[in-house]
Parts: C-alpha cells; structure tokens; sequence
C-alpha cells in the first residue's frame, strides 16, 4: 500500500504488529472472512495495544485490516465478530468459552493514552464499525464501505456502538444507520461526521502516517490529556477516571508530590509549605 519501512514486533496469529518511526501499526489479518474478529483475533488485539501502549517510543497506533489482494472494492477493515464461531453466549474460541470480549477491546481503544487512527481500507462492518468509531480518528480509501448488520444477523451494540455513534453523528442518522443496516460510502461517512479524511486507497497508508507524524511532532502529555477530556465528556465516571488518573501522573513527577511520598519513606513530617499555592 505504501513503501514505507514497516519493522516486524512481536508476533501473533491472527493479527500484525508492526513499527515505523513512533508508529504502531496493528492489522487484523484474516482476509479470507473479510478481517472477522475471533476471541483470539481480540486477545491479540488486547495484548498488541498493551505493547504499543507500554512502549513509552511509541506515540500513536494505527489499527487496519489485511488485504486480501483482489479488487479494491473488496477488501476489508474488519467485518465485526466472526459469525461462523458464533455459539450461544457469544463467540466460541479454541478453548469452548462464549466470549463477547471485544467490549474489553473497546475500552482498551478508548484508554490507551495516544492517540489511535482507524485506516479503513475497506469494509467497516457490524462490530469492525464500531471498532473505526471508537478509534480517534478515521481515514478512509474512497473504496471504503461503512455499516451496522446486526438486526440483520441477530446481534446489536447498544453501548458505544449506540451512544458513541449517535453522539458523532447525530440521533436521527444513528437510528438509520442501525434500523436500516445499509451500507456507506467513504464520502458519506465523511459527511456524517464519521470519518475525518478520504483518500484515493494508493495514498491511504502514505496519508494516515502523515497525520500521525504531525501529532508526534506534538506534546505527548497535552494530547494525552485532550484525549481523556473528549473521553470524560461522554463516558461518565469511566471517563472522569481516565482523565483523573492523567492528572495523578503528572501530579507524581512534581516535586510537591514527591516531598510527600520521601516523607514517608523517611518517617519525617511532610513539609509542604515551599510549594506555591497557584491562583
Ligand atoms: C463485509 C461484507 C459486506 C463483504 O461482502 P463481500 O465483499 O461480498 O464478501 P463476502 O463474500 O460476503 O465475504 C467473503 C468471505 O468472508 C466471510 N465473512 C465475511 N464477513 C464475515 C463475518 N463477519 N463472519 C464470518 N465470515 C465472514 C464470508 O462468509 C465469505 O466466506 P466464503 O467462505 O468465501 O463464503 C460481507 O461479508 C458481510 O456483510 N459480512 C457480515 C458482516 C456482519 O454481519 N458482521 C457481524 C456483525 S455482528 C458483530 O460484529 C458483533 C460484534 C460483537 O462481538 C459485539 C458483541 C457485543 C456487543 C457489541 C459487539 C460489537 O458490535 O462490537
């Protein structure tokens, strides 16, 4: 898709993990089911975003699918849950439990403190729609289709898949989409709101790193903290968490902070009284 020099990480099965210059890049490797997610495909996911998100050289993520090398049209970002390990409580891995554990995988997405950029080459379909939705941003190949399934296949998202969506896109069209499960273009998404930039699918990887290098250009704190305050603005005490363990972080690199933990240490009286008491 581009020539950039992707470094081989860590490996796994069903996905990629791969780094270039800050950037990690993760792709749902399992193009013959157009990217469809197993509970193992999301246990990698899981355990590549804890990588990327432990790797203080790491700045931004990119999370993508494999093409499966036929016409553009037909790739894929992701297809949502695979409906063919699909049992009764959920998905069924190689070790027989139901799993839903994507929901963990959402949550990863929204708190992992850099930023992360859906590249959607593709189909971005059922739960691999709401996985581009929850990224932070979105860029988008022209070829690239958009859509929920699941009144059609007997599965809905009424968390972020419902709320999230309808708060980027409005009430009225986040019931369509949902009630009509039809699908849309690139530029629709656009439109609506969904996607931020879309680009001929040659360009797609070149551009996507582009608007990663510009924000690795920037302060990684004040990007942290912008990314924990559009969280805590729809996500509840969930979202004032994030934000308020942002804030503790930095709060322990000051030295006021530590005054108070080396008191401890040395069974000293803390004293506080040299830190200034702002406005
Ligand atoms: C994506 C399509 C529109 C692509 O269409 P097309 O290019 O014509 O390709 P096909 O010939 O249909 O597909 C090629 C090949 O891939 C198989 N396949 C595609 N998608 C899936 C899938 N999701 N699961 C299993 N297999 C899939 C397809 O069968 C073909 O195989 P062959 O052997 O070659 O025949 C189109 O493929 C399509 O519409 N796919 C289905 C999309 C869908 O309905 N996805 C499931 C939605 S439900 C969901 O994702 C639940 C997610 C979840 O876990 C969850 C749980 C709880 C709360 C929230 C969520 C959440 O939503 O995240």
């Amino acid at each position: 898709m581009s020539d950039i020099q992707w470094q081989p990480g860590k490996e796994y099965r069903e996905i990629i993990y791969e780094t270039y210059e800050g950037i990690a890049k993760i792709t749902i490797n399992r193009p013959f089911r157009r990217n469809a997610f197993t509970p193992r495909t999301v246990m990698e996911m899981y355990d590549a975003f804890s990588e990327a998100r432990d790797d203080a050289g790491i700045g931004v993520i990119i999370l993508t699918g494999a093409n499966h090398g036929g016409a553009h049209e037909d790739e894929a970002f992701c297809s949502g849950g695979d409906q063919m390990v699909r049992g009764n409580g959920g998905y069924v891995g190689e070790d027989n439990i139901p799993r839903l554990n994507v929901l963990d995988l959402q949550r990863l997405i929204r708190v992992v403190p850099k930023p992360v950029i859906a590249m959607v080459n593709g189909y971005a379909i059922g739960g691999g729609h709401v996985l581009h939705i929850l990224c932070d941003l979105s860029i988008a190949a022209e070829t690239a289709k958009f859509g929920q399934t699941g009144p059609k296949v007997g599965s809905f998202d009424a968390g972020y898949g419902a709320g999230y969506l309808a708060a980027m896109v409005g009430q009225k069209k986040a019931r369509e989409i949902w009630y009509l499960c039809r699908q849309y273009t690139a530029q629709e998404a656009l439109e609506m709101g969904m996607v931020n930039k879309v680009v001929p699918f040659e360009q797609l990887e070149t551009e996507t790193v582009q608007w990663a290098k510009e924000m690795l250009q920037f302060s990684p704190t004040a990007l942290r903290f912008m990314k924990a305050s559009f969280n805590a603005a729809t996500d509840g005490l969930a979202g004032l968490q994030q934000f308020a363990g942002d804030a503790t972080l930095l709060y322990y690199t000051s030295d006021e902070a530590k005054e108070g933990r080396d008191a401890f240490k040395e069974k000293r009286k803390p004293d506080f009284s040299k830190f200034p008491k702002f406005p």
